[in-house]
């Protein structure tokens, strides 16, 4: 039996999340978290950049249903690298409630991605952060992107947002739906309408084909407070970015937990009460609807 060490100073997900006190509409997706291993089971790859604490699949389904959601898609995180064992193992066991975005390379057969079609993969994630991953070749990443067109698929862009001046000629070039991830990591200490977050509006607003997840404040909060102990109030400075998305492209956007929270140096969030973030980016029940419930089962269920 393989046993992994974690990290140094790695945090645990938060233990006993409270009970969220916003309702998540009926058919809510947690658009945007992770299994990991359990190790033994499913082994971190040998290319990884950190080793996590365990959080497997059914732990993450007790979550969902502890916090109100109805289905989850589950992102190949990785420290699974393009083994997507783990990622395929919660798919397959979730009843039809969890789709999954996949890594893969270039090698991968037509009858592997047919595989990860049946067991519910819709996406492949192309990782630009730099500490989480060597680089691949443009010309690679194009090659897949053409292969999981043919499967409806759409891709996944995870990056700073200092790199966007320099990958806007890539992604402005996939020919999926684009989803990015955490709204491009903003730096939300600079302002809201200044260069660095315009660019991103831009970007969103010249193509029609790109997504935002509105995820991870308490990743991106500079200023808190952390949401834990009941905090009623957290990640203040979050909101008015996450807002200006969902408020512009509110047919376009997703958002999820994150769970169990990678590589976060600071705090553990309580996920409860992430979940009462929520209304603060989607103030009206229409946004909510779209923003939970209408866009994800679109993009990931095809309903
Ligand atoms: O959970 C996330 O989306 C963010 C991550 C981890 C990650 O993406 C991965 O390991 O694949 C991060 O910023 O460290």
């Amino acid at each position: 039996m393989t046993t992994f060490e974690k990290t140094p100073g790695w945090l645990d997900w938060y233990q006993g999340p409270s009970k969220p006190k916003f309702q998540l509409p009926l058919g809510s997706v947690d658009s945007h978290c992770h299994v990991f291993g359990p190790g033994h089971l499913f082994p971190y790859a040998p290319e990884r950049k950190y080793t996590p604490c365990d959080a497997s699949k059914d732990q993450l389904f007790a979550l969902r249903d502890h916090l109100g959601f109805t289905k989850n898609v589950i992102v190949q995180a990785t420290c699974h690298g393009a083994d997507n064992s783990a990622l395929v193992d919660a798919l397959t066991h979730s009843n039809g409630l969890a789709r999954g975005v996949a890594t893969i390379k270039r090698n991968i057969t037509d009858e592997q991605l047919q595989e990860l079609h049946d067991a519910g993969v819709r996406g492949v994630r192309f990782n630009f952060v730099k500490r989480l991953v060597d680089f691949t070749p443009k010309d690679e990443l194009l090659e897949i992107a053409h292969r999981i067109k043919q499967l409806g698929w759409h891709i996944v862009i995870y990056f700073e947002a200092v790199d966007l001046p320099e990958l806007w000629d890539f992604f402005t070039a996939l020919p999926t739906i684009v989803v990015v991830d955490h709204m491009g990591r903003p730096d939300v200490s600079q302002a809201v309408d200044g260069p660095e977050f315009s660019l991103f509006i831009q970007l969103m607003t010249e193509h029609s084909n790109i997504w935002s997840k509105v995820t991870c404040p308490e990743r991106l909060s500079v200023t808190g407070p952390k949401a834990l102990h009941g905090e009623p109030h957290p990640y203040q400075d979050v909101i008015p970015f996450a807002r200006k998305i969902v408020e512009l492209f509110p047919d376009r956007v997703l958002t999820g937990t994150d769970w169990p929270h990678p590589n976060l140096k600071d705090h553990m969030p309580d996920d409860g009460l992430l979940v009462d973030w929520i209304p603060n980016i989607a103030p009206t029940a229409a946004l909510q609807q779209k923003l939970l419930v209408d866009n994800p089962n679109r993009l990931y269920w095809g309903i």
